[in-house]
């Protein structure tokens, strides 16, 4: 439903993303995760329209924003950084407004939006007597109000408050329940997407460094406490080898590496193993990993036991 593909932007000589692709199913809850300044704006901009990629291009339903904003962007709502209302009018008069922008004004759909974003009683009061939760949920009135099929938000629950997160993650799953919406959203929230998401996409510094589900992030680079010596001469076997070393006695195994065989190979090579065994981690500081450090997805070297 939604594809990017090799995006390259940069600002002011700066890289904001280097040849970032993924893309998102039809009826998918897809989370943009990554640290402040990791690129997650910048990517929902460009697929937006707003923010010109200088390489690659994001396509919706197989049609390219970029050569065809129009029409690609017809099936998405969406809202991004702060919007924008007019303060001195009411909700009710900001949607017909800003619906107006984008086609025809139906009172009946507009109502029944109202109803379902929870602002029947506050509709038709000022906007600037809104709280920040009002505000968002009149942006998601908006953004519903063209019937679209992909909802882009960025950082939809910022500055809410606990029970404005639960809504807002209820809402969203309705949603996709009821109507096979495709949501992509982006967050730096490990646990808000963990309850939303079908899959996920890391970004850090620009750079994708995860797609895919949370599960099988958890089985990204079993991580082992290991008691291994002489220590140097292991690190530099280990290091040669793709294992990524997190402290002393601590290291990553590439997901595909069989610990049973670098076992063998450590001892082949001279080193005694008196401890090899794995360590559990969460969720959570498995996503700090990845956004922090992580070994590059270059091929790992295959098996060379030092001379
Ligand atoms: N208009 C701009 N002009 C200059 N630099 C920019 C602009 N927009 C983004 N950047 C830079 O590009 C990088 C990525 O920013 P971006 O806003 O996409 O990150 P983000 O992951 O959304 O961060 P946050 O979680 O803080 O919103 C940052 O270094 C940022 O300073």
């Amino acid at each position: 439903m939604l594809t990017v593909t090799g995006l390259v932007k940069n600002f002011r000589g700066k890289p904001a993303l280097q040849d970032v692709s993924f893309n998102v199913e039809r009826g998918e809850i897809h989370g943009l995760l990554g640290h402040n300044g990791a690129g997650k704006s910048t990517t929902l901009g460009i697929i937006l329209g707003m923010v010109e990629p200088d390489a690659g291009e994001a396509s919706i339903g197989g049609i390219s924003v970029q050569r065809d904003q129009a029409s690609a962007l017809r099936q998405v709502g969406a809202i991004f950084e702060s919007p924008a209302f007019y303060e001195y009018l009411s909700g009710w008069e900001n949607l017909k407004i800003l619906a107006g922008y984008s086609g025809v004004f139906n009172e009946r759909a507009a109502l029944k939006t109202v109803a379902r974003v929870g602002l029947m009683k506050a509709i038709k009061n000022k906007v600037g007597t809104y709280s920040h939760g009002m505000r968002q949920r009149l942006a998601l009135a908006q953004a519903l109000l063209p019937e679209p099929q992909v909802l882009l938000l960025d950082e939809p629950t910022d500055g809410l408050d606990p029970e404005g997160i639960k809504w807002f993650r209820d809402f969203i799953l309705n949603l996709r329940e009821e109507r096979g919406m495709t949501v992509l959203f982006n967050s730096h929230l490990l646990a808000e997407v963990e309850q939303m998401c079908d899959r996920v996409t890391i970004l850090r510094e620009g750079k994708l460094v995860y797609e895919g589900t949370l599960n099988s992030l958890r089985e990204e680079a079993p991580v082992y406490e290991v008691s291994l010596e002489p220590w140097e001469g292991a690190r530099e076997f280990l290091e040669l080898n793709g294992v990524q070393i997190l402290g002393p006695g601590r290291i990553a195994l590439p997901p595909e590496m069989d610990p049973a065989i670098i076992v063998a190979a450590l001892v082949g090579s001279g080193i005694r193993v008196s401890a090899f065994a794995p360590v559990r981690r969460s969720l959570e500081d498995l996503y700090l990993e990845i956004t922090s450090s992580k070994p590059s997805k270059e091929e790992p070297l295959p098996f060379l036991p030092i001379a």
